[in-house]
């Protein structure tokens, strides 16, 4: 296979992973967007995070409910833990690197918020803390996941949300996270603002 062969081949794959996902994947997805419009109109918040990529798609979950995603609409609350690096810093090095996201938790997190936890695995232990923090504090999980759902999955109570991609490949599962993200993003938009298509 040569390089342009093999881009083609990673496009038909990242597609394949879609239309699969697609098969399964929408009740979970508007169910947790359910979960996300009532806690938002209930003037509570979504807290994300994640690992790596879903470190970065943590953040841009967040920018786009803090700023915009595809209207103008006001402003809608939701916080990454993935971007202070004093606080993420002190408590790994203090603490231990799997507390980075629930000792945040411990902090902002209030009953009625909504935790968006992303790994491709689901054995991340940071998240798995994190999880445990959000139910602690009674908040309610939303979980985007992958390969057999890892350690996450059994966490899960039953008013959570697993989200989890059909795919072994920490790259396909990702890009599905992204779509799924989007996917809630218009969701919630739709829901709080009305559609306008
Ligand atoms: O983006 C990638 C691989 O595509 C990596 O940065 C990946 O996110 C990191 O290896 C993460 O630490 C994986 O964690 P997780 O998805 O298993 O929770
Ligand atoms: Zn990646």
């Amino acid at each position: 296979m040569n390089s342009i062969e093999r881009i083609i081949h990673l496009f038909e794959e990242s597609i394949k992973a879609k239309q699969v996902s697609a098969q399964s994947l929408p009740p979970l997805i508007e169910a947790a967007g359910q979960l996300m419009v009532h806690a938002l109109l209930s003037d509570h918040k979504i807290l994300s995070c994640g690992n790596g990529g879903s470190a970065g798609d943590a953040q841009h979950f967040s920018s786009e409910l803090l700023n915009r995603f595809e209207r103008e609409r006001p402003s809608l609350p939701a916080i990454a833990l993935t971007t202070d690096t004093s606080t993420l810093t002190s408590i790994a090095n203090d603490y231990s690197y799997n507390e980075v996201f629930s000792k945040q938790i411990r902090a902002l997190g209030s009953e009625g918020d909504v935790l968006l936890a992303i790994s491709t695995s689901g054995n991340s232990a940071n998240v798995i803390q994190a999880i445990q923090a959000a139910h602690d504090r009674g908040m309610r999980v939303i979980a985007l996941t992958g390969k057999d759902g890892g350690n996450m999955a059994s966490l899960l109570q039953a008013e959570d949300v697993e989200i989890r991609v059909p795919m072994t490949s920490t790259a396909r599962i990702q890009e599905v996270h992204l779509l799924t993200i989007h996917t809630l993003c218009d969701y919630i938009d739709r829901e709080i603002f009305g559609p306008i298509d």
